[in-house]
């Protein structure tokens, strides 16, 4: 059984070690410098919990970073006596703007490295997730694609476009919900019962979620907009309060934010 170890139990961390701790093939450990992050583990089986994140990585052989960008380097300082190309062992992070090159600096030559960008759709299943790997790396990525691949579809992409899918999936959850958001409020505008909006709303973001599955956001408008109808009154107005090209902005903010989190 392949041993698994995450440091920090946060949102990314936690969700991925939950759905792995369910399916039972792995033997996973945790550490995190929260000891009532590391609590909520206690009852589950096969996951052992430290508190010192070289301890973890002893006992781990595919070792996940899972903490804020700004925490990656003090990570790697602790965690680097006990890799190398020898150890077995690899090192995947999940970080935002994070590199691989910065991360192969910090610990020794020749130890795989991986970079998997999740969302937070992760918690229920329903993550995308890409990756990449240095050289070394690329021997595990098949092992580290069916872990991600746990929690969402998981593709490879290469390093150069990670900055622009942290800015378009990593932070996605949170635009839908910006945009759900503004829905329900527009619905009690128009005079909705709140409940019933959200309600409303939920269902029509799952819903389309499924129809884009199967086919294109073009079609899927065009089934809805009858000409002459309301839609078609709704595009006119978003659009003349710029409403793609604050998706545009908002996205290429978030790309240029990677970026500098990497620096
Ligand atoms: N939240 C999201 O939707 C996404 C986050 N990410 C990336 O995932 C990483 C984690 O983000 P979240 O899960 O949101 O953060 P979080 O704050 O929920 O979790 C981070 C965890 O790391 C622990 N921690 C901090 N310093 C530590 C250390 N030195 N050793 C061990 N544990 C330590 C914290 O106590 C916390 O439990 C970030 O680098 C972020 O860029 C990537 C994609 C989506
Ligand atoms: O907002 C952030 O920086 C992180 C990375 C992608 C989603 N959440």
């Amino acid at each position: 059984m392949r041993r698994v170890g995450v440091i920090g139990a946060g949102k990314i961390g936690g969700s991925l070690l939950r759905r792995l701790a369910e399916s039972g093939d792995f033997e996973l450990a945790v550490s995190d410098v929260h000891p009532e992050q590391l609590e909520r583990f206690r009852g589950y089986e096969r996951v052992r919990s430290f508190s010192s994140n070289r301890e973890l990585a002893e006992a781990s052989e595919i070792v996940i970073v899972a903490v804020k960008p700004w925490d990656v380097a003090g990570v790697l300082e602790e965690i680097s006596p006990a890799m190398g190309p020898s150890s077995g062992r690899s090192v995947t992070s999940v970080a935002a703007g994070v590199e691989i090159k910065s991360i192969e600096s910090r610990l020794p030559e020749g130890t795989p490295v991986l970079r998997v960008m999740p969302n937070v759709c992760a918690s229920v299943g329903l993550g995308a997730a890409v990756i990449t790997a240095n050289e070394p790396g690329r021997r595990v990525l098949p092992e580290v694609m069916d872990i991600f691949g746990r929690v969402g579809e998981v593709m490879e992409l290469p390093e150069r476009l990670f900055d622009a899918a942290t800015a378009l999936h990593g932070s996605g959850p949170a635009y839908v919900a910006l945009f759900a958001d503004a829905l329900v409020q527009a619905g009690v505008r128009e005079g909705l019962p709140r409940e019933v909006a959200r309600r409303l709303v939920v269902g029509t973001l799952a819903g389309t979620a499924v129809l884009l599955k199967e086919r294109s956001a073009h079609q899927v408008r065009d089934e809805v907009m009858t000409p002459g109808g309301t839609t078609a009154a709704a595009f006119v107005a978003m659009e003349k309060a710029g409403f793609v090209g604050a998706v545009y902005d908002g996205v290429n903010a978030a790309t240029r934010r990677a970026r500098e989190l990497g620096g």
